[in-house]
């Protein structure tokens, strides 16, 4: 996902750019401006923490693009291409690393585990995502 401050900062091209180039297929894509409650149960798991009201906040003010990107390990492999959830701790050439600099404004969101990712894809995406063949496939995979 593309959090608000992706979108206002204009990285939504180049986000969609680095896993597109990867060679990971796009399976769903919708631009969102979710309710704090569908906010409040994405990030449930962080209820507890003192940063999760700012966190909410933040989520809820402006739009976020929200994608399924489909691939061999794309959670564990698109996880790196995020970079590390703070920021001061992002290698470069990672997208936090190259265009954050707090945690609070980290530009984008990726799940954390299959069990999650599989969560979140029907929190997000209740319609389903589109099953559709890659012309691409045998040039990025062997087989
Ligand atoms: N100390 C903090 N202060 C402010 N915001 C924070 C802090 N820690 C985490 N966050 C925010 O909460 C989000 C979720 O935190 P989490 O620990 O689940 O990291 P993550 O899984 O890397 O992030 P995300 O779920 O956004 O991909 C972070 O991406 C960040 O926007």
């Amino acid at each position: 996902m593309i959090k608000p401050d992706g979108v206002q900062r204009n990285l939504v091209g180049e986000i969609i750019a680095r896993f597109e180039k990867k060679g990971y297929k796009l399976a769903a894509l919708k631009m969102a401006r979710p309710e704090r409650s569908h906010l409040e149960e994405h990030y449930a798991d962080l209820s507890g923490k003192g940063f999760f009201a700012g966190l909410i906040d933040y989520m809820a003010s402006g739009p976020v693009v929200c994608m399924v990107w489909t691939g061999v390990n794309v959670v564990l492999e698109g996880r790196k291409m995020l970079g590390a959830t703070k920021p001061s701790e992002s290698a470069m050439g990672t997208i936090r690393g190259d265009f954050c600099v707090e945690v609070g404004r980290n530009v984008c969101h990726g799940s954390d585990s299959t069990d999650s990712a599989e969560h979140e894809i029907k929190l997000w995406f209740p319609e389903g995502v589109c099953e559709w063949d890659a012309c691409t496939n045998a040039w990025i995979y062997e087989k």
